[in-house]
Parts: C-alpha cells; sequence; structure tokens
C-alpha cells in the first residue's frame, strides 16, 4: 500500500484562460473529468483564482477559530444534519472540524461568525465568503462538464446547481504524538453531491484511493484542489461515475494540518436522467433525496459506501 504522488490521477488545467464552453480544450477538459471522475471517483484541479493573500487570511482565520473555547466552538450553528462542529472524538484524537452552512452567501457567513465571535469578525467572514464563492465556481463548471459529456440538457444542470446547497467543512489535525494513532480520519466516501478539498496550510495528509485498489498520497500545493464525487453523484450518474474513497493519513506531517472541503448537497429530488440509462445500463437507482440519506445515515450508520447506497435506494 505505499504511497505515491497524485501524477497517477487526471490534472485538469483551469488556469488556462482557453477553457471556455464550445472550445476544443473545454471537449477535451470534459472527456478527462467524467473519465477521472469514472475511475477514481475524483481528479485534480491546477486552479489560481485563490490567491496567496486569500489563502494566509483563511489559514489566520482557521487559527482563530480552531483556538476558540471548547463551549463556543460546540454551539449549534445549524440545525442540518453533520453541518455542525465535530472534535473529541476518542477513536479521531487528531481531528477537529466545522461546518459552515450556506458559505456562498455572506448571510451565511454572518450568521456562523455571530455565533462564534458575537463581537464580530468581519475579516473571518469576508474572507470565508470569498474563498468559498470561489471553490464555487469549480463546483459549478465541473458540475456542467460532467452534464456536457453525458449529453444531457444544459438547462438540467442549470436546474440541479441552482438547487443544490453547499457546506464548508474546515478541518484541522493536530500531529500525532508519540506511539498515538496517526490517522487523521478513517477510510470513506462524502455523502455529498461533489466536495472540493484544498490542503489549506500546504501540509500532507490527503490520500485517495485509485481504481487498482492502491493509495496514493495528495501533495498539497496552493494551486491544487481535489474534486471527488460524493454518493450523490455516483446515484444521479447511474453508478457511473464512482464515488471516491479517501482518508487522512497525519504519517508525515510535523505540524497543524488545516484542510478545506466544500461541499455539495442537492435540495431537490435527484433522478437519474434517461440519457444515462440503456440496456448496458440498466437504472440502478430509485429517485433519492439527499437530506433523507443523510438522516437514513445517522440512523443506520452504514460505512460500507456501496452497501449503504445499495440500501438506501438500490432497485
Ligand atoms: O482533511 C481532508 O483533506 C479530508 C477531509 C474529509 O475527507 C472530510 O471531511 O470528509
Ligand atoms: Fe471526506
Amino acid at each position: 500500500m505505499g504511497s505515491q504522488t497524485q501524477f497517477e490521477l487526471p490534472v485538469v488545467d483551469f488556469t488556462n484562460e482557453n477553457l471556455k464552453p464550445d472550445t476544443d480544450a473545454w471537449l477535451s477538459a470534459c472527456h478527462v473529468v467524467r473519465t477521472a471522475l469514472e475511475d477514481h471517483g475524483c481528479f485534480v484541479a491546477r486552479y489560481d483564482k485563490v490567491g496567496p493573500e486569500l489563502c494566509n487570511f483563511v489559514v489566520t482565520s482557521m487559527e482563530q477559530l480552531f483556538a476558540l473555547p471548547l463551549e463556543t466552538k460546540k454551539q449549534e450553528t445549524s440545525n442540518k444534519l453533520f453541518h455542525g462542529y465535530f472534535g473529541q472524538i476518542p477513536f479521531l484524537p487528531l481531528y477537529e472540524s466545522f461546518g459552515i452552512d450556506d458559505p456562498l452567501s455572506i448571510q451565511g457567513c454572518q450568521k456562523f461568525t455571530h455565533i462564534m465571535w458575537p463581537r464580530g469578525n468581519d475579516r473571518f467572514c469576508e474572507s470565508v465568503n470569498e474563498y468559498s464563492s470561489l471553490l464555487g465556481e469549480l463546483d459549478r463548471v465541473t458540475k456542467r462538464m460532467v452534464f456536457e459529456s453525458y449529453g444531457v440538457e444544459k438547462k438540467r444542470c442549470e436546474t440541479f446547481i441552482e438547487s443544490g446547497n453547499y457546506l464548508l467543512r474546515c478541518l484541522q489535525y493536530r500531529p500525532p504524538q508519540k506511539d498515538e494513532t496517526d490517522l487523521g480520519m478513517w477510510q470513506h466516501t462524502d455523502l455529498t453531491t461533489l466536495s472540493i478539498l484544498h490542503q489549506l496550510n500546504n501540509v500532507h495528509g490527503l490520500e485517495i484511493q485509485l481504481k487498482d485498489g492502491h493509495w496514493i498520497a495528495i501533495d498539497p500545493s496552493p494551486h491544487m484542489f481535489v474534486i471527488m464525487a460524493g454518493d450523490a453523484f455516483k446515484v444521479w450518474s447511474n453508478g457511473r461515475i464512482k464515488a471516491c474513497e479517501h482518508r487522512v493519513r497525519m504519517n508525515i506531517a510535523k505540524e497543524m494540518r488545516y484542510s478545506m472541503g466544500l461541499f455539495s448537497f442537492n435540495g431537490k429530488i435527484v433522478e437519474t436522467p434517461e440519457e444515462l440509462v440503456d440496456e448496458q445500463h440498466p437504472l440502478r437507482y430509485k429517485p433519492f433525496d439527499h437530506s433523507e440519506y443523510l438522516h437514513f445515515y445517522d440512523k443506520h450508520k452504514i460505512k460500507d459506501p456501496n452497501l449503504r447506497v445499495q440500501t438506501y435506494c438500490g432497485l
């Protein structure tokens, strides 16, 4: 199970000025994105819109946030399931995380900021909102590429995007002490539609399982974002897209690791488009209610991703 670098994973260059719909560069990127999601459940996006200054602001913001007293951190910030604070988990001692609901809207960021800092923290609020909005662009472009590659109408993609909602998960992992586990987060697939992960302060930890079963470590870089499909995108695609298996290991890191995940969820019931169903690909799933799926997971705690999806909505 040796770890190698991400160069076994396709890298799509979103810094390329020519990457505009209807160009050759766009069509070939659509193909790469779709094939990578079908093979591995993920790809790497090179994306330079999050500049060094913003990145540094966000790192400072995260340091401030995680340094708050535990009582403050544990406050409820959203009534949605799995959108809150997690920490002090006995078998994941390195891990702590916050969820910021609706981070692409300034109101969502203000609500969260006000709960954590009743006297305000404009810098936190604005930098997190700007950062999330830039990641939101990547989320939308990826979905447009996937829809286009499967020949599903643009209008349906826009409805899919507009009816979705976002969560920004802010994660901190401390380095392990001597004789302590180096597991930051166990192997899993996300319950999301799409997740965009960024190793914010350039500290190693994220590992991905490729289609042949071996694990690779993703080298951190300010301009590299891992875009991975969650369970809901797998269902939408009639099982053609794979939900990405990943985990976090703090086996190299000697310092605090911060990472960020922009997670998207569907607001409406997801139905597999007819373009994705044919003789070779008979319909595999019933219509999928994302919020109900989160409740289903909470109740049954099925860890095996294939079994979980199959039990919830398999035909
Ligand atoms: O910290 C990371 O890089 C990954 C986090 C993750 O997989 C999750 O929050 O679901
Ligand atoms: Fe994850």
